[in-house]
């Protein structure tokens, strides 16, 4: 009877320590400039040493400039947390991916993309949305500073069980609807608290036929969801991405690990504490309209009105939502003009993002008045998108092409959206001044956010000509 997550946590218990808390072994440790930064100073002023160094792997991108022809010092305050990750790996002899090297990028986007995080491993990185390499069949989760310290120092963690949910997509989506799309209309179905407690397995027909990327987009909210960890079961899909990665298992090693990752589904009659079944050819274009990522709309909805929250505390959010988006309730969100778009983060700026954002780009012109931005997830993407001349569709329709890094996702390098204006963003947090002081945000997937730019306001992307 046993769910995938127990199939996922139980052999790592190396104690159980009683009331719901376990000892686990933690496989993969991954750092960035923030956090990583911080907690290998904390090593060093402390005099501990790195327990596992070749079970950790570091790289810049949250305060780091995306500016072409950046360096670690473009960015005057991220300077030193830059030099800072890089020394500290240096010391305790962890890969360090740098800017400019295969392997440097958003963190959630390198860790799969370089084999470092596999299906059945624990994973853990100082970044709530650590949850994206669940899409790999990987028990990843963010932690604290000390946590991080913690596991640096011991390669274990101190960690409460959580509840076991499953959500199952039912059915196929229509053309034109994409993995952020189902995931922007679950937490808008059950809310930002829907999986609060629980590890989520996200399951049905509509998940088996996604691609690893599309999976990692869906894992990737799983915390806007209120969820520490998200997960798809590995199938031959996962395996097939995973062979020939620098970081993964290959030749006996591989064959040893297949036999083990193809036992890690939840059984038939495993029971949930929680399910929620989806239909997912239901389901249209989404984008939001509010300041949580749990208010969200279909495009062909009306912003809605505060009188229609579902009690007192939804109603004053929902109005105060409106109040800093600057929308009036009633009226259609498409056609709500734009001033900025940004596709990236680590949400959808892998190469199936760039592609599908791409094709909508090819032979059209940002709207006049439009700043927008493509930041690719990692070294690896930008190279590949460069390769397949995605960069010179985005260019020539007016886009600018960046570095790789978070960017405008969270405003930590410098970068930001300006007060009062409206960005259509891939990203997955629309908090108040997530992409800079006073800056509106609207999640959609990218195929989206590029109808965006080259109309000039949010719209249905399938109404676009071909
Ligand atoms: C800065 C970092 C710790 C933070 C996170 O934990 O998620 C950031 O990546 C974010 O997306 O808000
Ligand atoms: S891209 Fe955004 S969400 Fe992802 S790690 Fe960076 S700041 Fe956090």
């Amino acid at each position: 009877m046993p769910t995938l997550l127990d199939r996922l946590w139980d052999p790592h218990v190396v104690a159980d320590l009683g009331d719901g808390w376990s000892l686990l072994h933690i496989d993969r440790v991954l750092m960035h400039d923030l956090s990583g930064w911080r907690a290998m100073e904390e090593m060093r002023e402390r005099g501990l040493a790195v327990a596992a160094p070749d079970l950790a792997f570091a790289t810049p991108d949250h305060a780091v400039s995306t500016a072409p022809g950046r360096r670690g010092d473009s960015y005057g305050p991220g300077e030193r947390l830059w030099s800072g990750l890089r020394d500290g790996a240096a010391r305790n002899g962890i890969p360090f991916f740098d800017l400019g090297q295969v392997g440097q990028g958003i963190v959630h986007v390198m860790g799969p993309e370089m084999g470092i995080t596999l299906p059945g491993t624990t994973l853990v990185c100082g970044d709530s949305h650590t949850c994206t390499n669940g899409g790999l069949g990987a028990l990843a989760f963010g932690i604290g500073s000390s946590e991080l310290v913690h596991v640096l120092a011991t390669q274990v963690l101190r960690q409460r069980k959580p509840r076991a949910m499953r959500v199952r997509f039912e059915g196929r989506p229509g053309p034109g609807v994409t993995p952020k799309d189902l995931i922007l209309h679950l937490i808008g179905r059950i809310g930002a608290d829907g999986g609060a407690g629980h590890a989520v397995e996200f399951a049905g027909e509509a998940i088996r036929a996604l691609s690893i990327e599309g999976r990692m987009t869906v894992c990737n909210m799983a915390i806007e969801l209120g969820a520490k960890m998200g997960f798809v079961a590995p199938d031959e899909t996962t395996f097939a991405y995973v062979a020939g990665r620098p970081f993964a298992p290959g030749g006996a090693m591989l064959d040893r690990a297949l036999a083990q990752w193809r036992g890690l589904a939840s059984d038939a009659d495993a029971v949930f504490d929680r399910e929620v079944v989806v239909d997912a050819a239901g389901i249209v274009p989404t984008v939001s309209w509010g300041t949580s990522p749990e208010h969200t709309i279909a495009i062909d909805a009306a912003i809605p009105a505060p009188g229609a929250a579902p009690d007192a505390e939804r109603r004053a959010a929902w109005r105060a939502a409106l109040d800093y988006m600057g929308l009036t309730p009633g009226r259609p969100i498409a056609g709500t003009p734009v001033d900025w778009v940004f596709i990236g983060s680590c949400t959808n700026s892998r190469m199936s993002d760039l592609r599908e954002a791409a094709a909508v780009a090819r032979g059209r012109k940002v709207a006049e008045g439009v700043r927008a931005w493509v930041v690719p997830g990692s070294e690896a993407v930008k190279r590949q998108a460069e390769a397949e001349g995605l960069d010179a569709v985005f260019r020539s329709a007016g886009f600018e092409w960046r570095e790789p890094g978070c960017s405008l996702c969270v405003a930590a390098n410098g970068e930001r959206v300006p007060e009062s204006a409206r960005c259509a963003s891939t990203s997955n947090r629309n908090f108040v001044g997530r992409q800079g002081p006073g800056a509106r945000t609207h999640l959609m997937g990218p195929a989206m956010a590029a109808a965006a730019a080259v109309t000039g306001a949010i719209i249905d992307v399938r109404r676009l000509a071909a």
